[in-house]
């Protein structure tokens, strides 16, 4: 099961991989005309009806085989308006092959042509809210033939990501839908087929462009908290400029009195808070009083960069995640009181592989090759695993993501930390799997964009200001 949502990043990450969208349609199309063919008998004939997006391009191809029927096409719209450029290519072949097209300009003007198959390439999972004319008319008149209605992907007026249908949606007989099988296709009372499109299981498991594109901002979102700081500064320092750095409106350290002061000397960006007690280190009382300023923010909390191993330190950190029920990325000397931790908080755990070993998973050198192993502990700590080396692997236990992006320069000091900013940046409002996965690719191509002059001499410090290029732009190509 596939949402409509996540087939859009799949895709998009194909074409990464170089398995392009055009070609993705071209097999979109041979799939649909193959079940075609098993419901129209020689000699039918087919009227198929056209939106303006790829799910009407898919049709568009399937025309092209079957041509041995009685087919018209109609598209719903004035061809110059058709939204994409491989929709439009499939379209402008059918012209130019000389088949029976016509263009609907005005919703009053479509008759349904007599036909026996009806192919309903209105509407795929491109689709907002209510049918709009001139599809709502189209629908009304699908649903009142008599003919074999075969709908494409989803039938027009379905939310693939929800499964809701609409009241004026398309009434199939017979879906086709592509790849994987889509949120409440199963509770229709139509024959659903899942036809293999040559999507590569690459695209689905490797973080790609479309994995980012789906986990950042769309603007300035977010204001988390990062609890670090007291033995080292560097590393809340850093976490939280990655935070700004991956599009948050503001970034909060909660950190020592004595070293507050060193915290901001690294950026005035920040907001740091030094704690009301004078104590060098977070003790369980501190704890307490940042519980309630975590809760009056976004309740997205970064805790451990920098915080050392004090008992009473660690001890803290257990009663923070004992009390919090928001959503933590946990980091650094804090991933010790994980294990057996009762917590009804949200956690993304970010160890390298030697706090990942510490904390009683795997102890590999290769992490993707223990990808499954990975997952198995993920599972049983209950929590969400973002285990960082030269592969990443993210995992809930259920989905798990494998982030090939970095390079060797990032063995450096504190890119662990710039990584736990950008997941908090993320995930203030993306799902926590998908924001740890965005985040660990966005880490490691700030990495590999400093890579291309600076080799393997780049400091973590370097890598901030090259998160914005990773996050918007990079993946736009
Ligand atoms: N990997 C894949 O899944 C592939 C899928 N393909 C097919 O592409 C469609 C999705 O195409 P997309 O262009 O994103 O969207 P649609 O065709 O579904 O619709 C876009 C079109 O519809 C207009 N619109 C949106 N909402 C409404 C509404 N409520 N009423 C009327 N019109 C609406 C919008 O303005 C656009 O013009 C997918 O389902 C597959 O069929 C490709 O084959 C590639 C591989
Ligand atoms: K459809």
């Amino acid at each position: 099961m596939i949402t409509g949502e996540r087939m859009a990043v799949v895709d998009e990450n194909a074409a990464a991989l170089g398995v392009s969208q055009k070609q993705l349609m071209e097999s979109s199309g041979h799939a649909l005309a193959r079940t075609i063919r098993a419901v129209a008998d020689t000699g039918s004939t087919i009227a198929v009806v056209a939106g303006r997006g790829n799910n009407g391009g898919d049709a568009f191809v399937a025309a092209r085989f079957l041509e041995d029927y009685d087919l018209t096409i109609s598209l719903l719209g004035r061809a110059e308006r058709i939204g994409t450029d491989i929709a439009r290519e499939n379209w402008d072949a059918l012209q130019r092959a000389g088949f029976d097209t016509q263009e609907v300009t005005d919703s009053s003007e479509f008759d349904l042509p007599e036909c026996d198959v009806v192919v309903d390439a209105m509407l795929g999972t491109g689709i907002s809210g209510d049918l709009r004319e001139p599809a709502a008319s189209a629908a009304a008149a699908i649903n009142a033939s008599d003919a074999t209605v075969v709908s494409v992907d989803v039938p027009s007026g379905f939310d693939a990501n929800d499964g809701d249908h609409g009241d004026d949606g398309v009434d199939a007989d017979h879906v086709v839908t592509f790849h994987d099988t889509k949120p409440g296709l199963a509770d229709l009372a139509a024959d659903v087929t899942v036809a293999d499109i040559g999507i590569p299981a690459a695209a689905e498991r490797f973080v790609g462009p479309g994995d980012v594109r789906l986990a950042r901002p769309d603007g300035r979102e977010g204001r988390p908290y990062i609890i670090g700081g007291g033995p080292y500064t560097g590393a809340p320092a850093l976490a939280a400029q990655a935070a700004l750095r991956g599009g948050s409106e503001l970034s909060f350290v909660a950190a020592p009195d004595a070293v507050a002061g060193e915290i901001q000397g690294y950026s005035e960006d920040l907001i740091v808070q030094p704690y009301e007690r004078d104590d060098d280190v977070l003790t369980p009382e501190t704890a307490q009083d940042l519980l309630e300023t975590a809760q009056e923010y976004d309740n997205v909390v970064v805790l451990g960069p920098g915080l050392g191993t004090a008992d009473e330190t660690l001890e803290a950190a257990r009663q923070f995640l004992e009390s919090f029920e928001g959503r933590v990325v946990v980091d650094a000397d804090a991933l010790r009181v994980v294990p057996n931790l009762e917590t009804d908080a949200t956690l993304v755990c970010t160890p390298n592989r030697r706090e990942l070993a510490g904390m009683g998973g795997p102890d590999v050198d290769d992490l993707e090759a223990a990808a499954d192993e990975v997952e198995a502990f993920a599972a049983d700590l209950g929590h969400l695993v973002l285990a960082k080396g030269a592969t990443d692997v993210i995992t809930d236990g259920e989905r798990t993501r494998i982030s090939r992006s970095g390079t060797a320069g990032m063995k450096v000091g504190g890119t662990g930390d710039t990584l736990a900013g950008i997941v908090a940046a993320l995930m203030t409002y993306a799902d926590p799997l998908e924001a740890a996965a965005a985040a660990a690719h966005v880490n490691g191509l700030a990495g590999e964009r400093l890579a291309e002059t600076e080799a393997f001499g780049f400091l973590a410090s370097d890598m901030l200001k090259e998160i914005p290029a990773a996050l918007w732009n990079e993946t736009d190509e």
